[in-house]
């Protein structure tokens, strides 16, 4: 195993778009393996390189990550955006976990039947704006960043999450301001600013490929 760090997944967001993030931010180079062919994805299994058969699987330090949180946690820990203590440590899990549950709403859309769609798209949207942002606002009422007055994998969760948000319901950070100035901050970090550029490694939203693709290499989810 080289150096390098791979990721091993689809060329789509999914349950790698995080890790993409957090290895933008923290300025680390990666390669990306697309799994297109239920071929490969075997090929993994068989090789052992898969611990419960699941991707993302991401090689770094000369390991074979999997987990999408762990491998979040790794990273954040290896590249000082998880806190200078365990008190801190558990806020920033805290307000993690909190973005990590709507954007695994927003994940299944493009797998959720037509005739549930609307209704999915409502409950996401009542989430957010009821539970998700207000608490986002409320924390960053007095402080610049999440947790600790210094960037965090949460900050970086949390923008990923309301411009994931803003793809679907594009006012719905109208009534949160100090999350519009966060994220105005946020993206004047220029390994984030880098990342949103146009032929960056951040992935567009769900299409149709992407879909097929997922259903074709995860075939026995899908029967
Ligand atoms: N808890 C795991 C879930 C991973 C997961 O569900 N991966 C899907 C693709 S997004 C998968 O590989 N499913 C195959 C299977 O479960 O057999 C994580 O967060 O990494």
């Amino acid at each position: 195993m080289s150096g390098k760090v791979v990721l091993y997944y689809f060329n789509g967001r999914g349950k790698m778009e995080s890790i993409r993030w957090l290895l933008a931010v923290a300025g680390v180079e990666f390669e990306e393996v697309y799994l297109t062919t239920r071929e490969q994805y075997q090929k993994l299994v068989d090789d052992g390189a898969l611990m419960f058969n699941q991707v993302p699987m991401v090689e770094m330090d000369g390991m074979k990550l999997i987990q999408s949180k762990a491998i979040l946690n790794y990273i954040a820990g290896k590249y000082n955006l998880y806190g200078k203590n365990i008190k801190e440590r558990v806020m920033i899990d805290m307000y993690s976990e909190g973005a990590r549950d709507m954007m695994d709403m927003i994940l299944i859309l493009p797998f959720t039947p037509a005739d549930k769609k609307q209704s999915q798209l409502d409950k996401i949207e009542k989430k957010a704006k009821e539970n998700s942002l207000p608490a986002y606002e409320k924390a960053l009422a007095h402080s610049q960043y999440l947790v600790g007055n210094e960037l965090s994998c949460a900050d970086v969760h949390l923008l990923e999450m309301t411009l994931m948000l803003e793809e679907l319901f594009p006012t719905i950070l109208s009534t949160f301001p100090k999350i519009q100035e966060f994220q105005k901050r946020m993206k004047a970090i220029p390994a984030i600013s880098k990342f949103l550029q146009p032929g960056s490694q951040r992935k567009p939203p769900a299409d149709e490929v992407y879909i097929k693709t997922v259903m074709t290499v995860l075939s026995h989810l899908f029967i």
